[in-house]
């Protein structure tokens, strides 16, 4: 594979298998498509399409016992496919970071919100604890939570889910890293949280040129933060363009279906008040 440095990410032929009672299963299969610095790359398809096997696969966060992932994943050059999973770890949160729809199973229920904060800032760089600290702060400030110190010192239940979402977008954006997962990130959340937390998104990528893979059942927002879009069907890419070409001249069927099932009023109300924020 040659690799290109327009691309911050560069997949290709990945191909996953889980083994089952049943033998070995496709999940996904044959997905090429590459990330440009600075540009948010939406990720589309019924639920079951293989979106998140996709996005897990890139992690290299899928079980190795019961699954295999064939094929290639460059993050800047480097083949993160098979690396061992201590270097994988250090990679992961630093250069490529996952925000996930759920944000609390990205905490440790029992450990407060600080110090995981602080832990995750202590593994990634040399700082001290007192320097962590003042990072956390001033990335909670970042996505304008109020009272940063006292959030740091609670327990993830006692944050609601917008709220924690946030916490995690200020432990993503602290580590710069080059690229971000987001999972269906505003799907467990009211509007307005929604709101802030794709206007977070929007502004790593316009500040700090981090290159998102946003996957989202929402057409409305697809539409409004992607510059390209892959639309995936049973395992497999159906149709990759840019995302005015994809909305104005959708070319597989599929696509069609899915644009003609979006409810009228979700794709008009976040655009407009996501545009007045
Ligand atoms: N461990 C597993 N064993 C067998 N099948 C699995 C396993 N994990 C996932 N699958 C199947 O892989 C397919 C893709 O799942 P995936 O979670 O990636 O879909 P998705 O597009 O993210 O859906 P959603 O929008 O609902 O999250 C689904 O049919 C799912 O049932």
């Amino acid at each position: 594979m040659i690799i290109d440095p327009r691309y911050v990410l560069q997949v290709s032929g990945l191909h996953v298998t889980v083994n089952t009672a049943q033998g070995t299963v496709p999940l996904v299969q044959d997905i090429h498509f590459e990330l440009k610095p600075g540009r948010v790359l939406g990720l589309v398809g019924e639920s079951g399409s293989g979106k998140t096997i996709t996005s897990l696969s890139l992690m290299q966060l899928l079980d190795r016992k019961t699954t295999r992932v064939e094929g290639s994943i460059r993050l800047n050059g480097r083949e993160l496919n098979g690396l061992k999973a201590d270097t994988m770890r250090s990679i992961r949160g630093k250069e490529i970071a996952f925000i996930m729809q759920n944000p609390m199973n990205a905490f440790t229920p029992v450990i407060k919100i600080g110090d995981q904060f602080i832990e995750t800032i202590r593994t990634h760089t040399s700082l001290t604890k007192k320097q962590a600290f003042e990072l956390a702060v001033t990335s909670l400030e970042d996505v304008n939570l109020p009272d940063p110190a006292g959030i740091m010192k609670q327990y993830p239940f006692q944050l609601s889910g917008g709220m924690l979402q946030r916490v995690m977008i200020a432990i993503t954006i602290c580590l710069r890293p080059s690229v971000i997962i987001a999972d269906e990130p505003t799907t467990a959340l009211d509007v307005t949280n929604q709101l802030q937390v794709l206007r977070q998104l929007e502004r790593i990528r316009s500040e700090y040129g981090t290159s998102i893979l946003l996957i989202s059942h929402d057409l409305g927002v697809i539409s409004e933060m992607a510059d390209e879009v892959v639309v995936m069907q049973h395992g497999r890419i159906v149709e990759k363009a840019d995302v005015y070409q994809l909305f104005d001249h959708p070319q597989h069927e599929y696509t069609k279906k899915l644009l003609n099932a979006r409810p009228a009023l979700q794709i008009n109300q976040p655009t407009k008040e996501f545009v007045m924020l």
